[in-house]
């Protein structure tokens, strides 16, 4: 048997709408993503899924995103591979903010490569889970899929042949995630958003990323938190986040650094420059954010390893 994870992700990080993607993980040392086991051959591939948010998935698991990866892996690489015995354990809500269908698309193409020899280069392994990506969410995007794969905070370069590069961070950054038990779809995020942009906001746009990639290289904190606007997502997005001109406020009466939308949201992430604050943050966002037994509420660090091994007993097979 092997196991394999990959971790929760925040898309856009607010000023790099489909462009800035960070990978996560709990300060506590918990695992904040999905697991994936491959337990053994058999003729037919069969999966089993369980884990907290295994009631957000269909019940049929047979139109699972794991399935189709094996489909589309077995394409890449041009050749049929035995049946696999599979177990996901689904651990991140789906239609969250936090990468959720991207993290299963990661840990489950990372897991066929690694189990199967590696046939494909980490770049094309990249590509396919992007394209993978881009068949649920209408289009494609390397936000989540590039950061959850390969951990920290990741620049999306979609003409360059590097295809994203890891960016500088701040060590003592805390980034609370807070996702409040409703489910927003991604594509219907995507449909708020505008097909075209004044020419203004399209250099807003473009000056505040660049603000902040700079920022990070010359280690200038200041000024990388004044970059943190969004000028995109937010605007288009705002009658499907009603409660963050609140919460902003609120956070930002407790001191906290920059507030915004993870992803496609409706996880909101709080950016914190201490652990006290992120501790203040969670327990107000925990209290006040939290609409069902589905929330919750992690103070993270940004995470260094994406996709990863966790147990290996088998021997990869060709
Ligand atoms: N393993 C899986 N994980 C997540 N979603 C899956 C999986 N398998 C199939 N799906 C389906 O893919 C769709 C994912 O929808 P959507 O893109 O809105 O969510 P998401 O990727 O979880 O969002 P986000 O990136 O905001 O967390 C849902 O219809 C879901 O049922
Ligand atoms: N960049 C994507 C991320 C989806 O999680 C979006 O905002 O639609």
């Amino acid at each position: 048997m092997a196991t394999y994870f990959a971790p929760a992700s925040a898309g856009n990080f607010s000023v790099g709408f489909d462009l800035l993607g960070a990978a996560f993980a709990p300060i506590d040392g918990s695992l904040l993503g999905d697991k994936l086991e491959i337990c053994g051959e058999q003729a037919v591939t069969q999966l089993r899924i369980t884990g907290r948010y295994r009631h957000q998935l269909p019940e049929d698991s047979s139109d699972n995103l794991v399935l189709r990866c094996y489909q589309l892996f077995q394409q890449r690489i041009g050749r049929s591979l035995p049946g696999l015995a599979l177990h996901l354990h689904k651990e991140l809500p789906v239609g969250s903010g936090l990468g959720s269908s991207a993290c299963s698309i990661v840990v489950a193409c990372y897991a066929f490569n690694h189990y199967f020899n590696q046939p494909l280069s980490p770049q094309a392994l990249l590509q396919l889970m992007a394209e993978a990506e881009g068949g649920v969410s209408g289009s494609v995007h390397y936000d989540n899929v590039a950061p959850s794969y390969l951990g920290g905070l990741q620049l999306m370069l979609p003409e360059s042949k590097t295809l994203c590069r890891s960016l500088p961070w701040f060590e003592h950054w805390r980034v609370v995630l807070s996702y409040p038990g409703t489910v927003l779809s991604t594509k219907a995020a995507r449909a708020a958003i505008p097909a075209q942009l004044e020419l203004a906001t399209s250099i807003q746009f473009a000056a505040g990323l660049s603000r902040f990639v700079s920022a990070l290289y010359c280690q200038d904190e200041a000024d990388a938190l004044a970059a943190l606007q969004d000028v995109i997502a937010e605007p288009a997005r705002a009658l499907l986040m009603p409660e963050l001109p609140s919460i902003r406020q609120a956070l930002t009466e407790l001191g906290v650094a920059h507030v915004g939308i993870s992803g496609a949201g409706p996880t909101v992430f709080a950016l914190c420059q201490t652990d006290a604050q992120a501790e203040d943050a969670a327990r107000y966002l925990a209290m006040n954010y939290a609409k069902n037994q589905d929330a919750m509420t992690h103070i993270c660090r940004l995470s260094p390893n994406g996709a990863q091994v966790l147990k290996d007993e088998t021997h990869a097979v060709s």
